[in-house]
């Protein structure tokens, strides 16, 4: 027989036509619905996270389920979604069926993310480093605001995230990204920079143009991969270095010194 190489086919991405056909679907502005469109950036996306075989995923704001595709395709042990649009509940319980995925309908800012992993995913570390992984195309609107709160559960050490080991691949407004990394001697450094880097390892990984998006934004959007640092740079709790950072900053901008927020 001879060795045909197995291809597997997967059904095409939804086109716009077909997602307002198959929704009546209007892209809600309120929730930042841009659907990334482009295979090949999706999956670069999830590329990004690392190894995602038999570990556990959650996904924030899979929409009509671009990127959720794109993660089953690379067999986790488990997935679970939040997303706030109850309009894409069949298309994504229809996945959901097919694999080990679980569906939450809810506003992922008041979502206690600990219950999105198992007691038990310490079982999928390997070398001491746990398969447990956060992805998502973040609505702009939250985007900032969820990354504090996720720092702040790294920072605390809370129950999944009481490892510090859980890693983020998430997007956000390109300037907003080259901020997240900014060094300490660019002007673009700012607050967000102190408190993304003093609990994470944090990278650019790459920028996505707007127009890879329908309905396409005003901006490009930059993919940041976060890896939560065993020990932080400043042991200290999170409200007081937001708040030391937060006075620091203020008194630059106050006096205009360069790389003020
Ligand atoms: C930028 S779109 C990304 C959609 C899809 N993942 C993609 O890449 O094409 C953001 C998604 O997050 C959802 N969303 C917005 N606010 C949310 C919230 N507070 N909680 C959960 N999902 C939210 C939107 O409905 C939308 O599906």
């Amino acid at each position: 027989m001879s060795a045909a190489k197995v291809v597997a086919r997967l059904p095409p991405l939804p086109t716009v036509r077909d997602l307002v056909r198959l929704y009546r679907l209007r892209a809600l502005r309120q929730l930042s619905q841009n659907f990334l469109m482009d295979q090949r950036l999706i999956d670069k996306i999830v590329k990004v996270a690392g190894r995602i075989k038999c570990g556990q995923v959650c996904e924030v704001g899979p929409g009509p389920g671009g990127i959720t595709r794109a993660i089953l395709n690379r067999a986790p042990e488990r997935l679970v979604v939040i997303e706030k649009d109850h309009r894409f509940l069949p298309t994504l319980e229809a996945k959901a069926c097919e694999n080990r995925m679980e569906v939450i309908i809810g506003d992922v800012m008041g979502f206690n993310m600990e219950k999105c992993f198992p007691e038990d995913f310490r079982k999928e570390w390997v070398d001491e480093q746990p398969n447990v992984h956060l992805i998502g195309n973040l609505p702009f609107s939250v985007s900032t605001p969820l990354i504090i709160k996720w720092l702040e559960a790294i920072s605390e050490r809370r129950s999944a995230w009481s490892y510090g080991r859980v890693g983020m691949t998430l997007t956000f407004q390109k300037e907003v990204a080259e901020r997240m990394v900014a060094p300490v001697t660019t002007s673009q450094r700012c607050r967000l920079s102190i408190m993304c880097q003093n609990w994470c390892d944090v990278r650019h990984a790459f920028t996505i143009p707007g127009k890879a998006f329908v309905p396409k934004p005003d901006v490009d959007v930059g993919v940041v991969h976060f890896i939560p640092k065993v020990e932080p740079i400043i042991p200290l709790p999170f409200k007081l270095v937001e708040k030391v950072v937060r006075s620091i900053f203020s008194f630059r901008q106050k006096y205009s010194i360069r790389g003020a927020e």
